[in-house]
């Protein structure tokens, strides 16, 4: 690619309708407290994106790293339990001080805290769409973060990186920055000699060359490697990337500085877009060779008579991986019913179930071919 495209692609950032942006806790806390100079910096950027007419949503971290203070921790808890607490002390902490910071410009914001299983069913999918693109349209700022409080290893979104992705898709989203401590993706650790600074990636497969090492700060939680995670799954859905540091958040949002990942596929509208994405499917079903190509050629849904072997423990709705006979993963998709449920049904045609028990085990409207 030649630098005038490279250039050309970037202007998609600056120009973006609608931005998400997320920032790390590196970049907002100190010392297990928030930082309000960096919260000022940070929200007079967006302010001024704002006054230019662009929407921004929000995607910050830090509810964990905020509460660490003031709960008298010496450093980020390890267990869970005590996470949640620290989460539920600084993420009112933090939406407390963007409130009163991006008052300062008269704007408001509006807290959405979402759950991976808020995304997974279609009615919660439906309200947190419509509640996004209502706060939008009423002028408001969107500051969404995990629920940590009840988010647990099991159902989490991963970090926020990935949930940033997601959410850029869900509002469908004209450009997505990530702001972290560090100013793009570097060939090699940043912080040993040598290391050079990618300035575009249009190679999702060049990126093997590039060696990750893990998150610099107390409190960041995933390093390089999940920024690559969520630059891949929101180019893949048509989204440009930026990748910058958070101190250089205006010149991100003009698009220069940092690095740049152009959109690798087409923007897509569908609910089941994160299901390719979904870190931990809950359950394994495992098809013969018919129901295979029942799914994957015929497109149609999934019916118990196709499964011979079920593994996980999963309730209905959950996401679940399915398989050929060769082991294989062709798919992916909602199930419609318990794991336990499931064992007694296999390989029966529909009109031999159980009366409550003759529906689809995945219906076609719930599941992504891979
Ligand atoms: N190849 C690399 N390029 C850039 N940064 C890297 C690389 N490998 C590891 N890192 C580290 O990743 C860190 C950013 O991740 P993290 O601390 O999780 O950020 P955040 O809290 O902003 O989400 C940087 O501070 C950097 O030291
Ligand atoms: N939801 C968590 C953030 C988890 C996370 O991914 O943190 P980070 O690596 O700083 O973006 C919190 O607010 O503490």
């Amino acid at each position: 690619m030649t630098r005038a495209e490279v250039t050309a692609d970037r202007s998609t950032v600056a120009g973006a309708a609608r931005t998400v942006v997320k920032v790390g806790s590196s970049s907002l806390t100190q010392r297990g407290r928030i930082d309000p100079s960096r919260i000022d910096a940070l929200v007079d950027a967006l302010a001024a994106r704002r006054a230019a007419g662009q929407q921004v949503v929000l995607v910050s971290s830090g509810a964990i790293a905020a509460g660490i203070a003031p709960l008298g921790l010496k450093a980020r808890p390890r267990d869970l339990a005590t996470q949640q607490a620290a989460a539920g002390v600084g993420q009112l902490l933090l939406i407390e001080r963007y409130a009163s910071s991006f008052a300062r410009h008269g704007l408001t914001v509006g807290q959405v805290l979402l759950t991976a299983d808020d995304l997974h069913r279609r009615g919660t999918y439906r309200n947190a769409v419509r509640t996004l693109e209502r706060l939008l349209a009423l002028g408001v700022i969107p500051i969404v973060n995990e629920n940590d409080t009840v988010a647990t290893h099991e159902i989490r979104f991963g970090d926020n990186d990935r949930l940033a992705a997601l959410v850029a898709h869900l509002v469908l989203a004209d450009a997505l920055v990530l702001l972290s401590d560090i100013d793009g993706l570097y060939t090699s650790d940043p912080r040993k000699p040598g290391a050079v600074l990618i300035e575009s990636v249009s190679d999702h497969a060049a990126l093997a060359a590039v060696r990750l090492a893990g998150s610099s700060s107390s409190v960041g939680t995933g390093g390089m490697a999940t920024k690559l995670d969520a630059a891949q799954i929101a180019t893949g859905a048509g989204i440009p990337v930026l990748l910058t540091s958070a101190t250089s958040v205006g010149a991100g949002l003009a698009g220069t500085g940092g690095t740049f990942f152009p959109p690798t596929g087409r923007r897509t509208a569908s609910r089941l877009f994160w299901l390719r994405h979904a870190t931990t499917p809950r359950g394994r079903l495992e098809l013969d060779a018919g129901a295979v190509a029942a799914i994957v050629v015929r497109r149609k849904s999934l019916l118990p008579a196709g499964i011979v072997a079920v593994s996980g423990d999963f309730a209905a709705g959950d996401p679940v991986e399915i398989a050929g006979p060769d082991g294989a993963i062709v798919a992916r998709g909602l199930v419609a019913f318990d794991s336990e449920d499931l064992p007694g049904l296999l390989g029966k045609s529909t009109g031999d179930l159980p009366e409550e028990f003759r529906r689809e085990a995945v219906h076609r409207d719930d599941l992504i071919v891979l």
